[in-house]
């Protein structure tokens, strides 16, 4: 059923600007209501996360993690004669694949005869959309979900560095890299050139390392990850970087003299809403300090025929929450559902060597919230698998409790596959179980995830 659609007023019902997580949801639902849906894409269909974000990231995390796998068979008796590696090789077949997921989200618009315009789009009036070739469309909604782009801060010689949209391209492996940041892209791209065997330096303003997560999970990854060989510095801005004409380059920290030689230099500051130049104001749609686009719970921004969802509105930057608001968006508008979107216990991850994950509150912000009325338990715990390997890192898991109620309101873990048990625990923390929910649940030994059962 399409509901508030006015017939052929308008050469489409949605005209949708930015084919990523978010636009291709909303674009498919959309018609599958029956709507007249168009979309434009500046540069690939599938965005952020197939092109050059979550997908060929984690193909990345996997590749390079083979090393500790390798590593670890002899003690499983088996012999690696000669260890090797290859960039252009992963680098390539990661490409394929993400060529390959082109023309799947491409396949999908196609079978739902959304149409697509292969080019950049702006917003021309409340009900009109300028595509780059001049050609004017209108629409009865425009759905912006143009996503976000790296922020590259302001230092002499930042046009030597690059962002992540570069870095699955690189020519050859870096023997140095240098990464400014110590978000989640610094420390996933950390994790991947340190298990390459590149010797690699994060570099942060601040003292902290991915804000946001618990903090003993924090100081677990910072340890397990110096002990692998990666360097931190810490309260140190970037100065300038200067290129030398054998091409590597230096960087230059705050008033320290000599510099850190690098061959690569990544800088993972943040990413600002991409909505430069997007013709907004023909629309009377105002921005916001970050340059996100404002909306209310429905996703509506200050113009009742302007829909934004995903990055662009810098709520939550993650692929599986601009694909809920494009759902949400869709079959609200085209489908007369009334749903929205919960931000209540949202799980994320970390894909670090070792991965981090968490949903529900840290510690820190429990006691914010409850005071002292928390129980915190844990498990330290040396994974089996690391024993074996002779590794002696530790996984750590936590679980934050509502010492009235006894419910659980947040479990965050560090170690081997953590992502993979957060997601089914996430499952219960939205649920609202309680630590003895957990307790009466029988162990699945031998396993990581029983530890989540076993906490005392
Ligand atoms: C390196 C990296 C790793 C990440 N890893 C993860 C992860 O592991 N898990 C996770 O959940 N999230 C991850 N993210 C975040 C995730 O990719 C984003 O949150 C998600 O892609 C946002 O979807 P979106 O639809 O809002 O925007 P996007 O997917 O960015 O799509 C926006 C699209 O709009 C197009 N566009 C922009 N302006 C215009 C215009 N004017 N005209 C036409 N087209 C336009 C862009 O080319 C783009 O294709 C990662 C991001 C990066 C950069
Ligand atoms: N696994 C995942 O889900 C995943 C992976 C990658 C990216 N993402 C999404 O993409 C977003 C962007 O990732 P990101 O790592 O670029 O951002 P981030 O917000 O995670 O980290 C930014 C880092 O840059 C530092 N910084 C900010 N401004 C700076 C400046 N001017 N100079 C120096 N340092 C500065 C911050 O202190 C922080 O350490 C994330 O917030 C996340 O939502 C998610």
């Amino acid at each position: 059923m399409v509901k508030q659609v006015s017939g052929r007023d308008f050469d489409y019902d949605l005209f949708v600007i930015g084919a990523g997580s978010g636009g291709v949801r909303a674009s498919r639902i959309a018609a599958s209501h029956g709507a007249r849906v168009a979309v434009a894409e500046e540069y690939r269909v599938g965005g952020t996360c197939v092109i050059r974000g979550c997908v060929p990231k984690k193909l990345l995390v996997y590749g390079s993690h083979f090393a500790e796998e390798l590593q670890d068979a002899a003690n499983y008796g088996w012999t690696v004669e000669k260890m090797t590696f290859d960039w252009p090789t992963l680098r390539d077949a990661v490409l394929k694949d993400v060529d390959r997921l082109n023309t799947a989200y491409t396949n999908t618009l196609e079978n739902n005869k959304v149409e697509r315009f292969l080019e950049r789009a702006t917003v021309a009036g409340p009900n009109l959309v300028r595509l780059a070739s001049g050609r004017e469309i209108s629409a009865k909604y425009i759905l912006i979900a143009t996503g976000a782009w790296p922020v590259m801060p302001e230092f002499p010689g930042s046009e030597h560095c690059i962002t992540s949209n570069e870095v699955f391209h690189l020519e050859k492996l870096p023997k140095r890299v240098v990464i400014s940041g110590a978000g989640y892209i610094a420390m996933e791209f950390a994790g991947i050139f340190n298990a390459l065997g590149c010797h690699v330096t994060v570099v942060n303003r601040s003292e902290t390392i991915l804000r946001g997560y618990d903090e003993s999970l924090r100081d677990r990854l910072l340890q397990i990850t110096m002990a692998r060989g990666i360097e931190y510095k810490f309260n140190c801005p970037f100065d300038r970087v200067e290129k030398r004409e054998d091409g590597s380059i230096d960087v230059f920290l705050g008033k320290q003299p000599d510099p850190i030689h690098a061959d690569v230099v990544l800088v993972a500051t943040g990413r600002r809403p991409k909505t430069d130049g997007l013709g907004l104001e023909n629309a009377g749609v105002t921005l916001g300090s970050a340059g996100e686009i404002p909306v209310d719970d429905h996703g509506k921004t200050s113009c009742d025929s302007i829909y934004a969802v995903g990055d662009v509105t810098n709520r939550v930057q993650l692929t599986p929450i601009a694909i809920r608001e494009g759902q949400a968006f869709a079959d609200r508008v085209f489908g007369g559902k009334e749903t929205s979107v919960s931000y209540d216990c949202i799980p994320s991850a970390v894909f670090s060597q070792p991965p981090l994950a968490g949903v529900g509150l840290t510690e820190s912000q429990a006691r914010q919230a409850f005071g002292s009325n928390i129980k915190v338990y844990s498990s330290d715990f040396r994974p089996m698998k690391n024993i074996f390997g002779h590794r002696p890192e530790r996984g750590l898991y936590k679980m934050i409790v509502d010492a009235s109620t006894e419910k659980v309101l947040g479990i965050h873990m560090i170690g081997p596959d953590s992502p993979e048990i957060l997601q089914a625990t996430a499952i219960a923390v939205k649920a609202g179980l309680t630590k003895a929910d957990f307790d009466a649940t029988v162990a699945l030994h031998p396993s990581m995830a029983e530890e989540l059962v076993l906490m005392r």
